[in-house]
């Protein structure tokens, strides 16, 4: 480890964020309901801009009328290229109740966009009388974002999450896609005549690990888009878990199980990680810095992996 250690991320689950849209508060009982840990009531793209208005009216209502339990409440605010993002932060922060937890930005692009939401909210913060200060999390989801995104990471002591926001991301990259996330049928290699499909999100998932882990911000996957594939959501999900990834958006309610399911660690993966420690533990008593478990190597560096395991389970449980 450098000589600066790495920060610890906010000590929350965060394995799945559902996602629906404010100009539909039909729904919003449904997913307080849900087993989603993050709620993200949205402002941005999922709302028509006739329809914004209204929305924020239906959103501020709902943080304080419903009760969402134990879920951590987010909305997502409007990019900043638009008319809409500074009356979003100060309608919610003005009259929305203290339950609201954390604002979601869109399309970040630099560290001065986070600068920029932080002033406002600090001082509309400091005008109301705020006591809980509001946290962020962000979408990398463009160009500008990917390139900056360790800066991003760092902006503010307010970040808490950030996500790949994979349709914007695809189009500000000027990927040859309508997909949301998933396999893509033309990126693969040819080994004789046989494809094999590689993942097109895995580099700026690994850059968004990177940034979050060194700045201890919670890595989060964006949006599957093909709510009608559950075998794909899961091999998204699994690759991203894999990568350091901690939970996964869901943009249909029969998404969040699989969510659950993937980013909770499996009884045996935990079992196995507390016998690695175990092992580990009377390598220490015998003076040893290695051993063997089942007929692998394990060391010092096996101890902090199987600690990930154990914490993220203990995390769920509570
Ligand atoms: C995708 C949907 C529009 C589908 O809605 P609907 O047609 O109503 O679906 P169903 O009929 O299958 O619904 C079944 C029941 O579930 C309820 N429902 C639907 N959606 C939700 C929800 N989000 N949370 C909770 N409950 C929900 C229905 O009311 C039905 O209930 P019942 O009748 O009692 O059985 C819709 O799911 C939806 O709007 N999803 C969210 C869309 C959204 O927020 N998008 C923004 C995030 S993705 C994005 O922005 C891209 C990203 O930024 C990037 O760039 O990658
Ligand atoms: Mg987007």
């Amino acid at each position: 480890m450098s000589f600066r250690l790495q920060p610890t991320p906010p000590a929350r689950p965060n394995r799945c964020q559902l996602f629906g849209p404010g100009s539909r508060p039909a729904i919003f009982e449904k997913m307080a309901g849900s087993a989603a840990d993050v709620i993200n009531l949205d402002l941005e793209d999922s709302v028509a801009p006739d329809d914004k208005p209204q929305a924020r009216a239906n959103i501020i209502a709902a943080i304080g009328d419903i009760d969402w339990g134990a879920k951590r409440l987010s909305v997502r605010i409007n990019g900043l290229d638009t008319p809409w993002w500074y009356r979003d932060v100060v309608d919610l922060l003005e009259n929305a109740s203290e339950r609201l937890d954390q604002i979601m930005i869109p399309k970040v692009g630099c560290a001065g966009d986070i600068y920029a939401v932080d002033a406002l909210v600090t001082a509309v913060e400091a005008a109301k009388g705020r006591k809980k200060r509001i946290g962020f999390e962000v979408i990398i989801e463009s160009a500008a974002g990917i390139a900056h995104v360790e800066e991003i990471a760092a902006a503010s002591p307010r970040m808490e999450a950030m996500s790949l926001g994979a349709a914007d991301f695809a189009a500000s990259m000027g990927m040859q896609t309508t997909g949301i996330g998933g396999t893509q049928e033309n990126y693969y290699m040819l080994h004789g005549d046989t494809r094999h499909y590689s993942d097109p999100w895995h580099w700026a998932q690994a850059a968004i690990v990177a940034a979050c882990r060194t700045h201890g911000v919670l890595p989060v996957d964006g949006p599957f888009g093909d709510f009608s594939d559950d075998e794909g959501y899961r091999a998204q999900a699994r690759r991203s878990a894999t990568l350091g990834m901690v939970g996964k958006w869901a943009i249909h309610p029969k998404q969040v199980a699989l969510a659950n399911e993937v980013f909770t660690p499996s009884e045996e993966a935990v079992a196995e990680a507390r016998e690695i420690l175990a092992a580990m533990e009377q390598a220490k008593k015998d003076g040893a810095g290695a051993t063997v478990y089942k007929g692998r190597l394990v060391d010092i560096a096996s101890i902090k992996q199987a600690e990930v395991i154990v914490k993220q389970s203990e995390l769920i449980a509570g």
